[in-house]
């Protein structure tokens, strides 16, 4: 790794993790009303506490009982003391005590996870051992016996529950800190140099922040209900000052004959831990956001580009000036820019490139299935008039399964390895058939047959692990075609698998294709499979594509240097000396786009003009439509100019 890497590793995460975790939980609904809650119930009891509408130990026998009104908002006890008043001071003594405890948990296991995680060792073994012991101890007889050895003093009381809480807490920041330890980041930073406690500071606690506070919120709500429950029980301020716990203990011995009583008082402490609660989930999900690659970062459209020629009713699916970016820790990437393809009904497309080159980015930008750091920034995916980056999750009902289907890479991950082949193509067929299990068995078998599968009603008896890697895909492929797509999308379909097998599988597809009429785009890097299976080739080199044309046009002499150099690398074309040839160079990553012609660097016709501007898509002899403005075949007019001639 080298150094400015390492830097950039070291100090990204840190920076992007500061500061934004409050304005993460403020972004959404549920933590601003969490938050709000929260905020209202402490300040009112803390401030509330000073100036009570009445004081909240004084009696009047002849107003008890009383159900709220002008002068008593909360009503009365059964002394005729005022319930708001109460519940104020009472909510001040008890969130006293809930902090107490939260906070001499907090300090005490914070440093002790961190340095048993980052440190590790003998310092790992004594904490874990000690933590180990303390787990062991029944919690409630020392509090209990704290208690009594201290007269009752619920904020001692509430500090021994902190310590003893505090080795749970340990435990868990000692695993978050033992994982971040791990990370990329945190190594290069003590390859920087820097010591192990300032990275601990920098980088560990920065990481580990989030499960502490989502432990913290939820320790909370324990302390409450602890607290509350040892005042129910007696075990606190004696009576008369006013504790939420007692006063739930007063209200649940009337329940009965005066019921109100228990909706202020059990109805605070509710509101409290569900805030605390909700908080806790806020949290949690937000740094469980944060953990992506992105950073916390989103990646925001900028435009669209209109419909497909309607002229075409040809044309399924069309994609127009598609831009797919992703937020990294590093800011925002663009990997795929300005790609435009059209599949046609019942036509084979082969979207080819080397790897890194944005194949499966523009598969799953047009089926919606982008990673959460990922976001189509730019352009469109036109569906039969419905623009496909438009949809969010129902619009997708109707269109992912039953219009377009996903074939992925691995079919084991595409199955559930706890259920039968079966029961799982069963559960599709019911969702798009809408029929039930006995037409869904048939289906099954018939789909399974579809695939040539020899003995469907054994295999649907099987678990995936118990078929083979070829008959995973047959069965992948049978889920895909439950919802009778127009289109296919098959992201490498035949790469996991064996020679023989691959051969099986494209013949299989093109079988389907021929009894269905579906179209397929066939994502590969290999040409033999182009060769076999498409009608029309898209390549894309470095995020861009580089050349549209019809496969035999390309195989007869491509237009653009890059499909060339592709195609003399094929296992087909070697070396005179027998070797598999490779291109020269390497392909610059998403964030190095050279300007111009992103090939440049590895083309042998490149000129001076070519890294001037950016490069338009060029009309050639045939079908070929290629972005080089040094093309092997002649040139026509220059088409598809929504690239910015500035890039
Ligand atoms: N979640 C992500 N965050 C950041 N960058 C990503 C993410 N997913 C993909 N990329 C980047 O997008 C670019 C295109 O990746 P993509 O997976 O589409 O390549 P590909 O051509 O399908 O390669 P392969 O044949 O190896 O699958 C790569 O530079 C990759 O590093």
């Amino acid at each position: 790794m080298s150094a400015t890497v390492a830097a950039t590793a070291a100090t990204a995460p840190a920076t992007a993790a500061r500061g934004s975790l409050l304005r993460g939980v403020l972004a959404t609904w549920r933590g601003r009303t969490a938050g709000a809650v929260l905020l209202v119930v402490v300040l009112a009891c803390l401030v509330g506490a000073f100036v009570t509408p009445y004081d909240p130990l004084a009696q009047d026998l002849a107003a008890a009982r009383q159900t709220p009104s002008g002068a008593h908002w909360l009503g009365t006890d059964l002394l005729g003391r005022d319930v708001l008043s109460r519940l104020l001071q009472g909510g001040a003594s008890s969130l006293v005590a809930v902090l107490v405890a939260v906070l001499v948990r907090t300090v005490v296991a914070l440093p002790l996870g961190l340095a048993a995680g980052h440190l590790g060792g003998r310092v790992d073994q004594v904490i874990t051992r000690v933590v180990d012991l303390v787990m062991a101890v029944p919690t409630i007889v020392i509090l209990l016996s704290v208690l009594t050895l201290f007269g009752n003093d619920l904020l001692i009381g509430m500090a021994v529950f902190g310590l003893l809480g505090s080795a749970g807490l340990v435990r868990i920041v000692r695993g978050a800190a033992l994982a971040a330890s791990q990370e990329l980041h945190v190594t290069a930073g003590r390859l920087m140099g820097l010591s192990r406690r300032q990275v601990a500071v920098r980088h560990v606690l920065s990481r580990v922040r989030g499960v502490v506070i989502v432990q913290t919120t939820l320790f909370a709500t324990i302390a409450l209900g602890v607290q509350t429950g040892l005042s129910f029980l007696g075990l606190g301020a004696p009576p008369p000052e006013p504790t939420w716990g007692g006063m739930v203990g007063e209200a649940a011995s009337v329940v009965q004959s005066y019921p109100w009583l228990m909706v202020p008082t059990g109805g605070v402490i509710a509101i409290t831990v569900l805030a605390l609660g909700v908080l806790g989930d806020v949290v949690r999900d937000t740094t469980a956001d944060r953990s992506s690659a992105s950073g916390g970062r989103s990646v925001r459209r900028r435009g669209r580009v209109p419909a497909a020629d309607p002229g075409d009713p040809d044309v399924l699916l069309a994609v127009r000036g598609l831009e797919v970016a992703f937020a990294t820790a590093a800011g925002e990437v663009t990997v795929v820019r300005d790609v435009d393809l059209d599949v046609r009904a019942g036509e084979t497309v082969g979207l080819v490139g080397e790897s890194g080159s944005g194949k499966s980015v523009v598969a799953k930008a047009v089926l919606g299935l982008l990673p959460r750091n990922g976001a189509v920034v730019a352009g469109s995916a036109w569906w039969r008039g419905t623009d496909l980056t438009g949809l969010r999750g129902r619009g997708w009902r109707g269109v992912r399964g039953s219009q377009i289907a996903l074939v992925a890479q691995d079919p084991l991950r595409a199955l559930d390895p706890t259920s039968r082949i079966g029961a799982q193509l069963g559960e599709l067929v019911r969702v798009h058939d809408r029929v039930g299990r006995r037409a869904a068995r048939v289906r099954v078998v018939e789909l399974l047959e579809q695939v040539q599968v020899i003995d469907p009603a054994e295999v649907a008896r099987r678990y995936p692990h118990e078929i083979s890697g070829g008959m995973a895909q047959r069965v992948a492929i049978a889920m895909a075609l439950a919802g009778r797509p127009r289109l296919l999308v098959a992201d490498e379909p035949t790469t996991a698998l064996d020679v023989t097998v691959q051969a099986e599988v494209l013949d299989l597809l093109r079988a389907l294709q021929a009894e269905t009429g579906m179209a397929i785009l066939l994502v590969t890097h290999d040409w033999g499979v182009v060769a076999d299976a498409c009608e029309r080739v898209v390549v894309l080199y470095a995020g861009e594509v580089v050349e549209r044309a019809d496969a035999a046009d390309v195989f007869a002499g491509p237009g653009h240097p890059y499909t060339r150099a592709l195609l003399d690398c094929s296992p087909d074309q070697p070396a005179p000396d027998g070797t598999l040839r490779t291109v020269p160079g390497t392909v610059p990553p998403p964030d190095a786009w050279p300007t111009g012609c992103h090939f440049a660097a590895r083309c042998p016709r490149a000129q001076d003009d070519c890294t001037q501007e950016g490069i338009p898509m060029v009309e050639l002899a045939g079908s070929r439509v290629a972005r080089c403005i040094h093309p092997l075949v002649p040139a026509g007019q220059p088409v598809g100019l929504t690239l910015e001639r500035s890039r």
